[in-house]
């Protein structure tokens, strides 16, 4: 498979290049757009404790009310006692900082190839000449098992493969937990999220690399979106800011957040399948003039040949069906994302 050639944004950096015109956007003085590091108020994500959520104690059930409010309105939480060890997510987040602070020569062995989109690379050229994103990433299938492509797992630093197995599958565990807890805040049979979801769902992890960049006002590290998934689970970074979530037309920056935090975000095919009662919220990653910055995120993604709409449970008179029937949204995802569209607009239907 051929490899394309592409300079990341860390090589642009280190070779002191001048920033290229392919990413900026609009000039913060045409006297519509506001510089991009305008500074915003800060969103309040409300912390949910995965190991009350099945209690049917008082302290429960108070947890899954906090949990429907939170997705039915930001459509993002952060998420305590979730079965992940603290020392496990310690070395995940290290060893994405090591990854990134290789050379460039090792990291290119990971390079990602034309019509893959596994492998380490900068963003994917879009194709109408849109704007780019400051990021580099490396972008690998952890599951099912066999759609790994292990050529693209790092071999050093030493470990990575072994972490990210382990991370991967008890990521599953935390996930159907969270399929299952959101089936019960919606008062729907426990696994008619999981149903839909399928054995064979996908799990892509996506290690997200931003550099320092010289115009923080007019360079975005990853554009406006709404994630293609049906959840995504973030490990964000513990000193640098950046993610910031769109509510009510206004912008809000998420805080620094504590080193044993998962934060959980929906994507478009929970907003589906929940007939739009949960939200996928729309967010996106500011630069940093001085500090790099990472975060982990792990999309998981229906099995493609799924149907996925809303819960008969959750269509009546009152609440009208509000989306089509879905299959392998992953393919509609990519088409609509270049075009620089929220995908999700094509699942809705018009009346
Ligand atoms: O870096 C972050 O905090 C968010 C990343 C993100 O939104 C994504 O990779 O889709
Ligand atoms: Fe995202």
């Amino acid at each position: 498979m051929e490899k394309p050639k592409f300079k990341t944004v860390q090589e642009m950096v280190a070779a002191g290049e001048e920033l290229p015109e392919k990413y900026l956007h609009a000039s913060a003085d045409d006297g519509k757009s506001q510089p991009l590091n305008t500074p915003l108020p800060e969103m309040d994500i409300p912390a949910i404790d995965l190991s009350l959520l099945f209690s049917s104690s008082e302290d429960g059930r108070e947890e899954l009310s906090k949990l429907h409010s939170a997705l039915s309105t930001w459509g993002v939480v952060q998420v305590m006692n979730h079965g992940i060890s603290e020392a496990l997510l310690d070395k995940v987040y290290k060893l994405t900082k090591q990854f990134f602070a290789l050379p460039t020569e090792e990291k290119h062995k990971y390079a990602r190839e034309t019509g893959n989109i596994q492998g380490y690379g900068n963003d994917v050229i879009p194709a109408n000449d849109q704007v780019l994103d400051w990021l580099d990433r490396l972008v690998l299938t952890t599951y099912p098992e066999d759609k790994r492509q292990l050529k693209f797992w790092p071999q050093v630093p030493t470990g990575f493969s072994e972490t990210l197995h382990e991370y991967t599958m008890k990521q599953r565990v935390m996930i159907e937990k969270l399929f299952k807890a959101m089936a019960r805040a919606l008062e729907l049979e426990e696994n008619c999220f999981l149903k839909m979801y399928g054995e064979n769902a996908f799990m892509n992890t996506r290690f997200n690399f931003f550099p320092p960049c010289p115009r923080p006002d007019k360079v975005i590290g990853i554009k406006p979106h709404g994630d293609g998934s049906a959840m995504t689970l973030l490990l964000p970074d513990r000193d640098v800011e950046g993610l910031q979530f769109l509510k009510d037309g206004k912008w809000y920056k998420a805080p620094v957040f504590p080193p044993n935090t998962i934060v959980i975000n929906l994507g478009d095919q929970m907003e589906i399948m929940s007939n739009g009662i949960y939200k996928s919220p729309f967010h996106r990653v500011v630069t940093n003039g001085e500090k790099d910055r990472i975060s982990v995120a792990t999309f998981c993604v229906p099995d493609r040949d799924n149907e996925i709409k809303p819960a008969d449970g959750l269509v009546s008179e009152a609440r009208p069906r509000l989306y089509k029937t879905v299959t392998n949204y992953g393919e509609l995802y990519h088409k609509y994302y270049h075009q620089g569209r929220r995908t999700i607009e094509a699942a809705f239907i018009s009346n």
